[in-house]
């Protein structure tokens, strides 16, 4: 049994690690931390939980983080980076759901992020995890920085037309929407039901964090830099991330073969038939990406459609995958949750 430490337990993808990891049949529990929920008992924040977890949130101080075999931050930006090395140190493995250890050049981290890196050789030896792209690295990286929800959405749809040099690389186009709880479980005016509900916006619009993320993890691929627009929207749904991405296609291909083949292998990634526009809800609650290739009027433009739960395949299912992964589990263990229907 894996023994687990869970930094964050109270916010969205904090508790959405704990519901999968209670079904997960080689996890073991051990520490789940709050500084304001310490002592509480998880089940009484939680009710859906009542049954499933026994344990009380602690202060990370009072943890023992340095017994488990794998701690997860699900945490604010820049509270990982400050407690990893000791973890490290300790023989712990860590999965970062924020983005401390995700963007390598140190510089750009601290332009889009606002703050000082405070260990930045760890982040040169973080494995991004995406495990569609780096699976191999994943199995023997101490440290793993979960990718993005929108970066995950955005690059997978990419991936296939980039590596087999399909599309015109310089002028690719996002247009990313997201649910409200992708803002996090903290009270904020943008996120309250009377602001969000009956209403739909972009934002972001002149950079958001994201985008060199999305850049960064589609360089790697491709091997030079790739030219993107991101614009994300907040729409009122509770969970959810629909991507519609756009590319000029540079030469004739079967495009549905090229994304069928790609993913063939892939557990989590879901190539539909032609023609599909895939709907949110068709991945609520589960791991699963969700992508459909178009060619309107048989164009030049080629638009992919991507779908993912921002809280699953975009963060806490996505981090169960990659512990998956550093431990040897298959892949699939503790994920095989269906899609939750209406
Ligand atoms: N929501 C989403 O869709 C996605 C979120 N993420 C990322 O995951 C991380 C968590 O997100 P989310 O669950 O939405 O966040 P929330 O803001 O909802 O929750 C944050 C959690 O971290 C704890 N926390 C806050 N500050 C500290 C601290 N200094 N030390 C220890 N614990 C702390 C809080 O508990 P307490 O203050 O009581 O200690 C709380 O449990 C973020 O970095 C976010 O960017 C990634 C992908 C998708
Ligand atoms: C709707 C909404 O507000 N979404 C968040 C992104 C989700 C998130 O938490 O960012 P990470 O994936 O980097 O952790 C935002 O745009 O800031």
């Amino acid at each position: 049994m894996l023994k687990i430490g869970i930094v964050g337990g109270t916010g969205y993808t904090g508790v959405e690690l704990l519901r999968l990891l209670a079904g997960h049949p080689q996890a073991e529990l051990r520490a789940i931390t709050s500084r304001a929920d310490a002592g509480t008992p998880v089940s009484q924040m939680f009710p859906s939980l009542r049954g499933y977890v026994d344990l009380k949130f602690v202060h990370p101080d009072e943890a023992h983080l340095d017994q488990c075999d794998v701690v997860f931050f699900a945490t604010p930006n820049g509270i990982a980076m400050q407690q990893t090395r000791a973890l490290l140190d300790a023989g712990v493995r860590v999965i970062d759901l924020a983005a401390d250890f995700r963007i390598k050049d140190i510089a750009e981290w601290e332009k889009w992020y606002g703050m000082t890196h405070a260990c930045p050789d760890l982040v040169a030896e973080a494995v991004y995890g995406l495990p569609e792209v780096n699976r191999e690295k994943i199995r023997q990286a101490r440290l793993v920085a979960n990718p993005g929800c929108y970066p995950t959405a955005v690059q997978l749809g990419f991936i296939p037309l980039l590596e087999a040099g399909l599309v015109e690389a310089g002028s690719l186009i996002a247009d990313a929407k997201s649910g409200v709880s992708g803002a996090g479980r903290k009270a904020e005016i943008p996120t309250l039901f009377s602001e969000a509900a009956d209403s739909f916006k972009a934002y972001g619009v002149a950079g958001h964090r994201h985008l060199p993320e999305i850049r960064q993890g589609l360089a790697n691929v491709f091997g030079k830099p790739v030219g993107l627009t991101f614009v994300p929207h907040l729409t009122p749904m509770i969970r959810g991330i629909h991507a519609t991405l756009y590319g000029r296609v540079r030469k004739d291909a079967d495009l549905q073969a090229l994304f069928e083949q790609r993913y063939a292998n892939e557990t989590f990634v879901d190539v539909l038939p032609a023609g599909s526009m895939p709907e949110t809800r068709s991945v609520r609650g589960s791991n699963l990406c969700r992508i459909a290739v178009h060619r309107p009027q048989g164009g030049d433009t080629v638009v992919v459609l991507s779908v993912i739960d921002n809280l699953v395949k975009g963060a806490a299912g996505q981090a169960v995958q990659n512990m998956n992964i550093m431990f040897g589990l298959p892949e699939t263990t503790g994920l095989n949750v269906i899609p939750l229907l209406p």
